[in-house]
């Protein structure tokens, strides 16, 4: 039989195949193409059949093989706008060479799905990077009195949905804070959203926490934009340094806070949400309140559960165990070896004032471990305000006074606030940057179990 023959038999059944099949005789005719050939190339079967192949199709391969008698397989080419992947054959018949069939595949849609996977993949890292940036879960050190009485508080707070006003300076863990009840409270797994009221001029604020009907205002969005309150609705919303909130928008405030309702700008009607509220401040709202620029009857409906969180330097027992849990993260971050702080650094961060308070701490540790090179972090590795005159402002008693845990002792420490604030040993082995077994091994040495850690 020859291909001829051979290709009016097979003919009924590939007319029906997806993907395109052509197939030329000894002599390079071209004795058949099936309809998805059409589709794919855009050359109809009664310009093909009968010429000879390299006067219809530019492809050279097929020719190829009709010459060495070579399969040629996953042969890429383009055609037209389409990428198509070729399998290319010889067809014998008692060892003599009697045409070449070529199946071939259009992969267009197949690379524009691997593009869309691959932009999507991006956009996912992208926001895990920013979520841990934002430090979801992380977790909160310390075992200073102030510390500790604030989680406690914390704790309890995250059973409720009352209104929490949490005050600290700039950099002390307000936010840190915020997220930890929201993860430890009922609306976990729905919505945090953080506000910096600080950070956003007075006219877009308003929108911004309210949302705008459309047409508001000059350059207002399109169809409108839900504000925050909308966004969070059944979650949780933070309001980060509400103290510089103007009194038009305190007045707001204070409706939705009452009514768990609020008008968007421009709107008529108002809308219903559902929000737990929590607010953050580093002002002395009480004093603001005397002062006159923060409404009373806000501030008492705010501050049904208030935390305060101590600046670093009134807790300074904390700073072994922030410097090493902080180290930890960096290193991690960073992608590098682990690192050890030695005891003249530790003393050093130890009596330092840090005005900038944790997040401070955090800049001068990462910037010493980029420059280490011997994965001992000394006080050469400090910036220089850390030499001598730093000490100054400390009693030269305390100074002297050499009360450092060891490293195994930070290390238990750590453990055990981990093993607190996460619910499961994978979530702690993650914030703490072990791998599970390590954990497990670390747990052991220290003779931890669980009874150990609870509240
Ligand atoms: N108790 C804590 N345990 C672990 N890390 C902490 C703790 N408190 C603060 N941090 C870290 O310190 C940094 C500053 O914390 P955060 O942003 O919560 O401070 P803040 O008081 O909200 O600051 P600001 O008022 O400037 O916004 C963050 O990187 C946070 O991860």
């Amino acid at each position: 039989m020859g291909m001829n023959e051979l290709m009016r038999t097979a003919a009924a059944v590939l007319d029906h195949v997806y993907d395109g099949v052509a197939a030329i005789d000894d002599q390079g005719r071209i004795v058949y193409v099936n309809p998805a050939n059409e589709r794919i190339t855009g050359l109809k079967r009664e310009q093909l059949v009968g010429r000879h192949v390299k006067d219809a199709i530019p492809s050279a391969h097929i020719v190829d093989v009709l010459v060495t008698g070579e399969p040629c397989i996953g042969i890429r080419t383009q055609v037209g706008e389409h990428l198509v992947v070729s399998n290319i054959v010889p067809v014998r018949e008692q060892g003599e060479l009697v045409g070449v069939v070529s199946v071939f595949r259009d992969e267009t849609d197949l690379r524009r799905l691997a593009q869309q996977l691959s932009k999507a993949n991006e956009t996912i890292e992208h926001l895990e990077r920013l979520i841990d940036a934002e430090g979801r879960g992380g977790m909160i050190v310390g075992e200073s009195e102030g510390m500790q009485k604030a989680l406690a508080l914390a704790t309890k707070a995250a059973r409720v949905s009352s209104p929490v006003l949490i005050q600290g300076e700039s950099g002390t863990g307000k936010e840190v804070i915020a997220r930890y009840i929201h993860e430890q409270s009922p609306r976990k797994g729905m919505p945090f959203v953080p506000i910096n009221c600080a950070a956003i001029p007075e006219n877009l604020l308003e929108s911004e926490l309210f949302g705008h009907e459309e047409g508001a205002f000059t350059g207002a969005k399109k169809g409108g934009r839900p504000g925050v309150f909308e966004l969070a609705d059944g979650g949780t919303l933070f309001l980060d340094e509400v103290g510089d909130m103007s009194l038009h928008l305190q007045v707001k405030l204070l409706r939705a806070l009452q009514f768990q309702e609020i008008r968007p700008v421009g709107g008529s009607v108002t809308k219903k949400v559902d929000v737990r509220f929590l607010f953050a401040t580093h002002h002395n709202l009480r004093e603001s309140v005397a002062a006159g620029t923060f409404r009373e009857d806000l501030y008492y409906r705010m501050e049904v559960v208030s935390i305060h969180l101590p600046p670093l330097r009134e807790r300074r027992e904390d700073i072994p165990l922030f410097a090493t849990y902080a180290l930890n993260k960096i290193t991690k971050k960073l992608g590098l070896p682990p690192l050890r702080i030695g005891d003249s650094a530790m003393q050093a961060l130890r009596r330092y004032a840090w005005p900038g308070n944790i997040r401070e701490l955090e800049n001068v540790l990462e910037q010493a471990a980029i420059f280490d090179e011997d994965g001992l972090i000394d006080t050469h590795d400090l910036p220089k305000r850390f030499g001598d005159q730093a000490v100054a402002d400390v009693p030269l008693a305390q100074a002297a006074e050499r009360t450092f845990p060891t490293l195994q002792e930070v290390e238990e420490k750590l453990l055990r606030q981990a093993l607190r604030t996460f619910r499961t040993k994978g979530e702690a082995a993650d914030a703490l940057g072990l791998s599970r077994a390590t954990l497990y091994r670390k747990l052991e040495k220290y003779g931890l179990s669980d009874n150990d850690v609870s509240f």
